[in-house]
């Protein structure tokens, strides 16, 4: 990558982590890095996170070829206001990290922004400079949210800047994001953080329940200690899916009283029975809150036969497919095959056998 410029607007755990990602793969990229909180600029320096505060907001930005806004998303929709002021580079490339993408997109596009939403799908209930973690990122889902196929060299370009994430990039429209972290992450927030707030109403009359509380009850609730601000945008951000969300489940909470007003055995019985079966079938051991999936995408020739070569080649090797997808044609020469495998270990030996038994070309994204 030749010499860039970045800028991080908001250098607390994601931007902070974000910067070390990009210097350790590209020492070349000078960045800029810039966050209300003095303290927090100042340790950035010191900790060569950032290569410099700059003493003027404005001219930095102009002079960045990407800006990564890395602050709740309320204040992430500040920063996309102030920045169409700014005559900036018409090449400039605005990206962000907030959990939730629809607003944002929109705000964007009604700025006229060059912008491509992001988020990376790791994180922590930690926050801050100091929580900084080069790691954060390995193997999460990095999802961006592009609206147009032109924004495709964008994606490209911001894929090779992150690359010392060591993420897997998921591409997804802005709708589909908030509605997936709607209930992968949004809704278990709320209930976790209700929960707490209610059992902590109980400690009041049981002072013994805290000590007891210090077992399970404090790994389930752990993301209930993250920052409130930024959750309190967050769920603002995305509040009609949630407040939908949160009607099917006060729903199935009523449903469930009503069960124990019965006392109808069977079915909550089933409740639970159901539970245990999906979440038996979570894919294990993957950071971030999206379902793991191991994909290879192959270039094969636009011809009859290819498809039946790739699964007669796995079939040798007893690799076995869990799904199998043409996802598009160039100038009908190639095609691209999506080869969707149960486990990380069938991917990468896919991808060895393809490539040592023909000419085609594999990726993982
Ligand atoms: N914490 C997590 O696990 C994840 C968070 N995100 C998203 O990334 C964004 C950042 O989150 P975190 O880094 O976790 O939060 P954080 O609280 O660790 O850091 C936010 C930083 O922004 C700074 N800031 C706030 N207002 C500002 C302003 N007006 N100008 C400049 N700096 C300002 C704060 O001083 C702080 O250093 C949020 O939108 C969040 O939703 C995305 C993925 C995971
Ligand atoms: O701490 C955890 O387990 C998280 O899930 C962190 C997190 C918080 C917000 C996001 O948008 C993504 C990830």
């Amino acid at each position: 990558m030749s010499k860039q410029t970045v800028m991080i607007i908001g250098l607390g755990l994601i931007g902070s982590s974000l910067a070390v990602c990009i210097k350790k793969e590209h020492p070349e990229v000078f960045i800029y890095g810039w966050d209300k909180s003095s303290e927090t600029n100042q340790t950035a320096i010191e900790n060569k996170v950032i290569d410099q505060y700059p003493k003027n907001f404005d001219k930095a930005a102009q002079s960045s070829d990407v800006i990564v806004l890395a602050v709740p998303v309320n204040t992430a929709r500040s920063y996309l206001k102030k920045l169409a002021t700014l005559s900036l580079n018409k090449e400039t490339l605005i990206t962000d990290t907030s959990s939730t993408k629809q607003e944002i997109v929109r705000i964007a596009h009604y700025y006229d922004l060059n912008f491509i939403g992001g988020h990376p799908m790791a994180g922590s209930h930690k926050s801050g400079i100091l929580a900084c973690d080069e790691n954060l990122f390995e193997n999460a889902y990095y999802i961006f949210t592009p609206t147009k196929t032109e924004e495709q060299n964008q994606i490209e370009y911001l894929k090779k800047l992150f690359v010392g994430t060591r993420a897997k990039y998921v591409l997804l429209n802005p709708k589909e994001h908030d509605e997936i972290t709607g209930i992968l992450s949004h809704l278990p927030h709320i209930i976790v953080s209700g929960l707490v707030n209610l059992a902590d109403n109980f400690n009041q009359k049981h002072p013994r329940a805290e000590q007891l509380a210090a077992g399970g009850f404090r790994d389930i609730t752990r993301i209930a200690s993250s920052n409130p601000q930024m959750w309190t945008d967050i769920l603002l951000s995305n509040r009609h899916i949630l407040m939908h969300m949160l009607t099917q489940w006060q729903k199935k909470m009523s449903q469930l009283s009503f069960w124990l007003k019965n006392e109808n055995t069977e079915q909550i019985y089933h409740f639970f029975e159901k539970a245990k079966d999906s979440r038996d079938q979570l894919p294990a051991g993957k950071k971030g809150t999206i379902p793991a999936f191991y994909d290879l995408f192959v270039d094969v020739p636009d011809r009859p036969g290819s498809i039946a070569e790739i699964t007669s080649l796995l079939a040798s090797v007893a690799i076995s497919l869990t799904n199998i997808k043409i996802l598009e044609t160039r100038e009908e020469i190639i095609g691209v095959l999506q080869l969707t495998f149960k486990s990380e270990k069938d991917l990468i030996a896919a991808k060895e056998h393809i490539e040592s038994k023909t000419d085609y070309h594999c990726r993982l994204q």
